[in-house]
């Protein structure tokens, strides 16, 4: 038993974090049924330009896009975002949630529409504001979104150790898909309890690392690493990520599940303080749940970035969008390395 704990690969917990990702989504797709009959709609409108359907529905593109993801991975909708991202139910749809069959599960869906979720799903798709983090305050109450609740201790110790605990199988794993990488100074950008920094240094005997993190969960990491052995190797440098500078001079940077929390703005504006202080040459890291490039899927990452676009500004981002967005501040090509969990690792580059 204790040999297979050190070996992630023999104990795939892929499964569970499905199972938890994957928690809010089935009320998305009960919101688009119950709330906003969409297949119905489709049926009658369809194919259009998301952006019109958007018009139709009172719907802010973010949600919405995240959706129309959800949508094509269970095959209720075709979605083509190369031809002004044109929108059309699928014959499944047609047949099973829209009024234009015998087999319409329409009042099925609907029986569930009270759940709190979904009044909660149909709130963030009009007005693109997240709601309380777990559902745990009502819609819209000040300070329940999740950046917002992270400045109290507690809530932010178990966040961390929540982080902690998906990295104890994510952050090894990762590590062997980027053992290659000529890393000797590695920056961890919300890097919580330091676990992805302390996986990149582990075959790296003569590189260090910083991790980068706000108040309070610095103070966690600082814990969490000394316990573990890794505070003369990995320091934890308190800031944060929009408002101060940045350490400059390391050669590679990564950004582990941090994109995912924030709207385009607010990634352009974290790409571009990341390429303004690597090295030149220097490594951008991004890990986490992509979206593909024709924003159909894969269905962990649809249904995980459902449960993101309802408690945060962000969502799980396509390989294409980051690549446009880290092209547009300076970086070069982008390689995309499969890891396990669902997750890739997207290596980005500064020109040297
Ligand atoms: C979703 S967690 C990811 C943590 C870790 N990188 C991982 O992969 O598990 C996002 C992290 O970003 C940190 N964070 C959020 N806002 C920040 C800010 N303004 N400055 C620095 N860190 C921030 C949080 O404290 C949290 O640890």
């Amino acid at each position: 038993m204790l040999s297979d704990a050190r070996n992630p690969s023999a104990l795939d917990p892929t499964a569970l974090y499905r199972l938890r990702d994957g928690a809010y989504a089935a009320d998305l797709v009960l919101a688009a049924v119950s709330k906003f009959d969409l297949f119905d709609w489709l049926v009658h409108h369809g194919p259009v330009p998301a952006v019109e359907l958007c018009e139709a529905m009172g719907w802010a593109a973010r949600p919405a896009d995240v959706l129309l993801t959800l949508c094509a991975a269970h095959g209720l909708i075709e979605r083509f975002v190369e031809a002004d991202d044109l929108v059309a139910v699928s014959e499944f749809g047609r047949w099973h949630l829209s009024g234009d069959t015998s087999f319409d599960l329409r009042p099925y869906y609907g029986s569930l529409a009270e759940r709190p979720g979904v009044a909660e799903f149909a709130s963030v798709l009009r007005t693109d504001r997240p709601a309380a983090w777990a559902s745990a305050a009502p819609n819209g109450a000040p300070g329940s979104d999740w950046s917002g609740r992270l400045s109290d201790p507690h809530f932010a110790a178990g966040i961390t150790a929540a982080m902690d605990a998906r990295g104890a199988f994510l952050a090894p794993t990762a590590a062997q898909v980027l053992r290659d990488l000529p890393i000797r100074r590695l920056l961890d950008i919300g890097g919580s309890s330091g676990i992805y920094a302390m996986a990149l240094l582990e075959d790296r005997p003569d590189a260090a690392a910083t991790v980068l993190e706000r108040s309070p969960v610095d103070d966690a990491a600082r814990t969490l690493l000394s316990s573990r052995g890794a505070g003369e190797r990995i320091e934890v440098v308190t800031a944060d990520m929009f408002a101060d500078p940045w350490p400059h001079g390391c050669d590679t940077h990564l950004f582990s599940q941090v994109l995912h929390d924030w709207d385009a703005e607010r990634v352009e504006q974290l790409l571009a303080a990341s390429h303004k202080a690597l090295a030149p040459g220097g490594l951008l890291i991004d890990l986490d749940a992509h979206v593909d490039g024709r924003r159909t899927g894969p269905l962990p990452v649809a249904e995980y970035s459902a449960l993101l676009m309802h408690s945060t500004p962000g969502k799980c981002w396509s390989v294409d969008e980051l690549a446009g967005i880290a092209a547009r501040v300076g970086f070069v090509g982008v390689e995309v390395r499969p890891c396990a969990g669902d997750r890739s690792a997207l290596v980005f580059t500064k020109a040297p």
